[in-house]
């Protein structure tokens, strides 16, 4: 090949000497973070230091921006590489768990022996099989093997409720965790098609995680103890059968992939346990999870008694799961995962405290924190924006004193604190400003990736785009609908980015909020009663558009539907409202902000395009939001805006949205 062509030889050449040379450097730092580990355990400090993280991913964004390289690609990189460092850390201080033999679900082949082996990597072992989740557990207490690896819960259908039954009993212990990604295939045997599949074997808890698709292809289910049991079925049988497991664990039997991904959701994980004989001890610098197990007096409060215990102490919850006794009908033991080592001394006063209010309490174990969330540094220059300047931020507006029964639940009185909305990693409202940003429409996959990758290395915090675009005339484009939305979702993915789009019925709003991180109601849709009802229902945080003749109190009435509903995750957006001006499409009406800043806890953002409907008024208005005191802006941008599908003449040129990007932040 380079033969052929000996300037792109060379040109090889050299990235693998500058790969080469990375890997070199990150063994040394690795063996740097080891020795810093070994200086901590001296020092008493813990090994995670959260603020010294986040001073090098800030360093390094500016550092990265400076050359020219996307921001976010430089954080991502730098987040595997402290996880990395942690993980080495974690295992100078305390070493991984060697074990002779493990008993997992099924033997090779399921999803439990690849979590076994990945706990137990570090060491040469044995699996052992057991059928039942109950055989595992019988084969460690009966000191056959010397761990048990287990699942406790699922990333879409939760607890694995006959796992923490066997929990109770609570004479082993947990001394590990471990976060499993699942990636549910069918499978089948070469030649099969899913039409001709007359049933699909799988382990219970594998078959619910698919339950959509199997609904959807209208497959009559068959549960099998395990999923290597499946497997082995469907291999050795003449029958039409598939099986739901990994296409590694199928391709060892001979078997064909009929459909891929196919669990409810798009990233599915399983967190695995590992229990023992006898409680462990964690290193005190290593960050822990302590699980403990307790049951409540019947009385008033009395759950309340024992969450006062850990908020008292700052102890920070990751779990808690409520099981019948056994024995006692209606009565209720429940789990908790807790951050924290069992051994510190504010963990023993925390036990001693919770034994005084309840009727049990055990330790169910001690282990290092395998997930621990990576330090969040914006892009060096939304850092700069989020720690607003409060000095230079206009003073508060006081709110007319009036009682009003139209919206209450939107109004200071209601809540006086700023409602601070968070969403992939960007926070919404309070003393922040963010920037969301992208293509009036979704138009093809390399447009809005493109856009994406804009988006990100700027500094916006969400991706904006429309799928199902309102539009005034219905011969104009109509958007790309949920294709469009499964396009935006995975290039917001990849650049680390939540997405925004519209939704224009109630009936929509279910699969668009599957994929959408924040729903928006169109200015056209602000008193479509029905709708605000529905996405009141919904998860998701919803964008409210101030319709183009309402007034703001009109405005906080709609809001008030959606709150009313249940979700209280709701922004306003000022979008420009149709006055007797030619000169502009919209007249924006900054002046809203304020007076709906004083009235209302609720996060403000300005939409400057669809206001002016002009891209040389963009820069202008935005920056006369921020000075007003809006929490954000939302402003669209375009590769070509001539070409635009919808709304060229407002998009900005990629250029001109960098541009303003630096004012912004300046
Ligand atoms: C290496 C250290 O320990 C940890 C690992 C870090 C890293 O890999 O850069 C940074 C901070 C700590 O969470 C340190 O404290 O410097």
């Amino acid at each position: 090949m380079a033969s052929k062509n000996p300037a792109l030889g060379e040109l090889r050449e050299q990235i693998s000497e500058l790969d080469n040379e990375l890997i070199q450097m990150l063994a040394k730092r690795q063996a740097l973070a080891k020795a810093v580990a070994e200086n901590k355990q001296g020092s008493d400090l813990p090994l995670r230091d959260i603020e010294r993280e986040k001073h090098l991913l800030g360093q390094h964004v500016q550092k990265a921006q400076s050359l020219g390289l996307n921001p976010r690609f430089v954080t991502r990189v730098f987040h595997t590489v402290i996880e990395e460092s942690l993980r080495t850390q974690r295992h100078t201080l305390q070493p991984p768990l060697k074990a002779a033999r493990v008993a997992v679900l099924g033997g090779e082949g399921s999803y439990s022996a690849e979590a076994a082996k990945a706990c137990f990597a570090d060491s040469e072992h044995q699996l052992v099989a057991g059928q039942q989740f109950a055989d595992v557990v019988r084969l460690l207490r009966q000191g056959e093997v010397d761990y048990a690896v287990l699942p406790i819960e699922n990333s879409i259908t939760g607890a694995i409720s006959p796992v923490y039954d066997l929990l109770r009993d609570g004479d082993l212990y947990i001394v590990g965790e471990h976060y499993l990604p699942v990636r549910h295939t069918l499978l089948a045997k070469p030649g099969a098609t899913i039409a001709g599949i007359r049933r699909v074997l799988g382990h219970p808890q594998a078959l619910a995680q698919c339950e959509h698709f199997l609904q959807e292809n209208r497959l009559p289910l068959r549960y099998c103890d395990s999923t290597s049991e499946a497997l082995k079925t469907v291999a050795g049988s003449d029958e039409a059968l598939a099986v739901i497991a990994g296409e590694e664990a199928g391709a060892k039997l001979g078997l064909t992939v009929l459909a891929d991904k196919i669990a409810n959701a798009a990233d599915v994980e399983t967190r695995f346990i590992v229990l023992a004989r006898q409680l462990q001890s964690v290193a005190k610098a290593v960050q822990a999870k302590s699980s403990l197990l307790f049951c409540t007096w019947q009385r008033p409060g009395a759950l309340v008694d024992v969450l006062q215990v850990f908020r008292d102490r700052g102890i920070n919850l990751t779990r808690i799961e409520s099981r019948p006794m056994q024995g006692e009908p209606w009565q209720v033991m429940f789990f908790v995962d807790a951050e924290g080592n069992v051994e510190s001394e504010t963990f023993v006063d925390a036990l001693q405290a919770i034994a005084r209010c309840t009727r049990l309490v055990k330790v169910l174990g001690c282990y290092p924190s395998e997930r621990l969330p990576p330090a969040q540094v914006p892009v060096a220059v939304l850092a700069q924006s989020e720690q607003q300047d409060t000095a230079a931020a206009p003073a508060p507006v006081s709110a007319p004193v009036k009682s009003n029964k139209a919206w209450k639940l939107a109004s200071r009185a209601h809540k006086p604190e700023d409602t601070v909305i968070e969403v992939g990693g960007a926070s919404i409202g309070g003393n922040g400003f963010i920037v969301m940003a992208g293509p009036c429409s979704v138009e093809s996959e390399q447009q809005i990736e493109q856009c994406a990758e804009w988006t990100a290395r700027h500094g916006a915090s969400v991706l904006r785009g429309g799928c199902f675009k309102p539009r005034t005339s219905p011969y104009a484009f109509q958007g790309l609908g949920l294709p469009g939305l499964d396009l935006m979702k995975a290039a917001g993915s990849r650049h680390g980015l939540p997405i925004i789009t519209e939704v224009m019925a109630p009936e929509q709003v279910d699969a668009v909020a599957q994929q959408a991180d924040i729903l928006q109601i169109g200015a056209r849709n602000m008193q479509n009663f029905s709708l605000l009802k529905a996405v009141g229902q919904c998860h998701r945080p919803v964008m409210l558009k101030r319709g183009l003749m309402n007034s703001v109190d009109e405005l906080l009435q709609a809001a008030e539907y959606i709150l009313a509903g249940g979700n209280q995750q709701v922004m306003l957006c000022e979008r420009g409202i149709r006055t007797f001006e030619t000169a502009t499409r919209n007249t924006l009406d900054l002046s809203a902000v304020p007076v709906l800043r004083a009235l209302t806890h609720l996060p403000i953002i300005v939409d400057p395009s669809h206001a002016a409907g002009r891209r040389d008024l963009v820069e202008p208005l935005s920056l006369a939001a921020k000075a007003v005191g809006a929490h954000g802006i939302i402003v669209e941008f375009h590769p070509e805006p001539e070409k635009a599908l919808s709304d060229g003449p407002q998009a900005l040129y990629f250029e001109q949205f960098a541009n303003m990007m630096r004012k912004l932040h300046a």
